[in-house]
């Protein structure tokens, strides 16, 4: 095991709808420090509403989430802010800025949040993990240069230039062939080591749940309908709902 008991997220009954659209219907779930927790889902059944809550993004009907400790429910912007600098969030479509260089693009996060950095210091980061993430040599190349998988890695450098201590990974393996995809997945347990981080993978891909996760997190009709190990969840007794999810994705 990977990760140990110390909760770093809490989410109790936490309700979230849409005008009639009630998407999340009492979900309760921990994340763990350490913890690699994936989380499985139809499209559109909340996955994406439950991160955007989690860093602020949209409100609480009612319920709560903590973080390290903190409640998120009416926390004034400041404090927002700051929790929000402790949690990465790696974007779908790695959200590179075109129009910069991957150096530039780097050290557009960390000159905007983290003020007195000398230049050494800003060069230090970015090298450390462009190397981190197998891409030194792209430094001064432009995002259009970059294979799928080259920018997903820089987004996650990017993602990891400000040191936060919880990473959100949504759909990280999305649109990518099986190759870099496995190459993904090995990233994200390298990240876990190398800077001790807590994550969330939001996937549909179950060789990425299977490779990446410690516990597995099936949201069902707005609640988290199973929860455990990939075994545990995916299992000859499952509920059919499951059953049917994964019957259709399993490649192995
Ligand atoms: N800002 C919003 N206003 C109104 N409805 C929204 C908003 N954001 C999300 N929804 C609705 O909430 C539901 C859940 O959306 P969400 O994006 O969380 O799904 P998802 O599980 O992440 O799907 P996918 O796997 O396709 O990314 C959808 O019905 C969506 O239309």
């Amino acid at each position: 095991m990977h990760y140990n008991m110390e909760k770093v997220v809490e989410i109790r009954d936490l309700f979230k709808s849409f005008g009639d659209n009630h998407v999340l219907r009492g979900v309760d779930l921990d994340l763990y420090k350490g913890e690699n927790l994936v989380v499985l889902g139809k499209s559109g059944t909340g996955k994406s509403v439950l991160i955007k809550i989690m860093v602020g993004l949209l409100p609480i009907d009612s319920g709560d989430i903590t973080i390290f400790g903190q409640s998120i429910k009416g926390l004034k912007l400041g404090a927002l802010n700051k929790l929000r600098l402790r949690i990465g969030f790696a974007f779908q479509h790695s959200a590179l800025y075109d129009s910069m260089t991957v150096r530039e693009n780097m050290e557009f996060p960390l000159t905007r949040n983290v003020k007195g950095l000398t230049r050494k210091e800003i060069d230090y980061r970015i090298d450390r993990l462009l190397n981190s993430v197998g891409l030194p040599q792209t430094a001064n190349q432009m995002p259009s240069e970059l294979s799928g998988g080259q920018k997903k890695r820089i987004g996650v450098a990017r993602t990891l230039v400000l040191e936060p201590e919880i990473m959100l990974y949504d759909e990280p393996t999305a649109g990518l062939d099986p190759i870099t995809c496995m190459e993904i997945n090995h990233l994200i347990n390298q990240v876990r080591e190398e800077f001790n981080t807590s994550s969330i993978v939001i996937t549909h891909d179950l060789t990425c749940a299977k490779v990446t996760g410690d516990r597995m997190a099936v949201l069902l009709d707005g609640q988290f309908g199973a929860v455990g190990t990939f075994d545990e969840v995916f299992h000859a007794e499952a509920d059919p709902r499951i059953k049917s999810f994964y019957d259709y994705n399993f490649i192995q």
